[in-house]
């Protein structure tokens, strides 16, 4: 059996807590002139919660990470993390407020060792006891980052890397990771370990806010599913009752109801 996963520590100072780690409150963004892309977009993600975001091409779901993480200044709303009104700051200070965000793609830098890519996302640490810490409950949380810890991570496996930039991500001890898209690029089977590593973060008490194409299989993993549309959330609800809803299905799922859909209905 395995050990379990000392629980990270959250930072400091939230002014009153409203029982999620982040709340984005009917939030207005869009890029320069061009027409808004989220029209009063409202989302909470409660602790130790996989909240997954999906909708189709181009319906505003990385821009919701983007805005969460500082990289997108919202033009009105309200962002929340434990409580405490962060909203305007930009991604250092988010950084610093416990948000923490995986990019889409590939952002391992393959010509540096697995442990110079994790300790990247220490660099705001000054307290070498806490850097220690931190990698023992990375290496513990991703056992592939610690046995790998002084190779090249260019020869990683596509979803090895993955797990290098989850654990640099959680060097900081974050209250939400965001994660955009972890699964682009992996195979099937690949994905699913990927998933595995999303549900092992949210286990060691991690909020993830979760965006991915693969509808279906982010619902599977998550607890929370959230349909973007018109750069709203059009339905919101435990993911496993929206898997199961058929119009739901046939709408953004790609048309193939849940298996246990179609067990209710036969
Ligand atoms: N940097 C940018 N500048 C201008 N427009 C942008 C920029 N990034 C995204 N957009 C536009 O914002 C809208 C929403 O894009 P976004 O990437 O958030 O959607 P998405 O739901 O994540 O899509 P996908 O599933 O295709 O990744 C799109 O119309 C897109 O063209």
């Amino acid at each position: 059996m395995s050990e379990p996963i000392p629980a990270p520590q959250a930072p400091s100072g939230p002014a009153h807590s409203t029982g999620n780690l982040l709340e984005l409150n009917d939030i207005q963004a869009g890029y320069g002139r061009a027409a808004m892309v989220l029209r009063g977009l409202t989302i909470k993600v409660p602790a130790a919660t996989v909240v997954c975001l999906v909708g189709p091409n181009g319906a505003g779901k990385s821009t919701v990470l983007k805005v969460a993480s500082g990289l997108l200044r919202p033009r009105s709303g309200e962002i929340l993390v434990g409580g405490r009104d962060v909203t305007g700051q930009g991604p250092q200070e988010m950084l610093s407020s416990g948000l923490a965000h995986v990019l889409q793609g590939h952002s391992v830098f393959r010509e540096m060792t697995v442990a110079e890519n994790v300790l990247l996302g220490a660099y705001t640490l000054r307290d070498k006891a806490k850097v220690a810490e931190r990698v023992a409950f990375v290496q513990h949380l991703f056992p592939i980052v610690g046995e790998r810890w002084k190779q090249l991570a260019g020869l990683l496996s596509g979803g090895q890397q993955k797990q290098v930039e989850f654990a640099r991500s959680l060097m900081v001890s974050p209250q939400v990771v965001l994660l955009d898209e972890p699964s682009m690029g992996l195979d099937p089977k690949t994905t699913a370990t990927v998933f595995e590593q999303v549900v092992r973060m949210r286990d060691a008490g991690v909020a993830v806010l979760l965006v991915e194409q693969n509808a279906r299989r982010a619902l599977e993993t998550a607890d929370i599913g959230c349909v973007l549309d018109l750069g709203r959330v059009h339905i919101t609800g435990p993911a496993r009752e929206l898997l199961d809803d058929p119009q739901l299905s046939e709408l953004y799922l790609g048309g193939r109801p849940a298996e246990s859909a179609l067990r209710k209905e036969g």
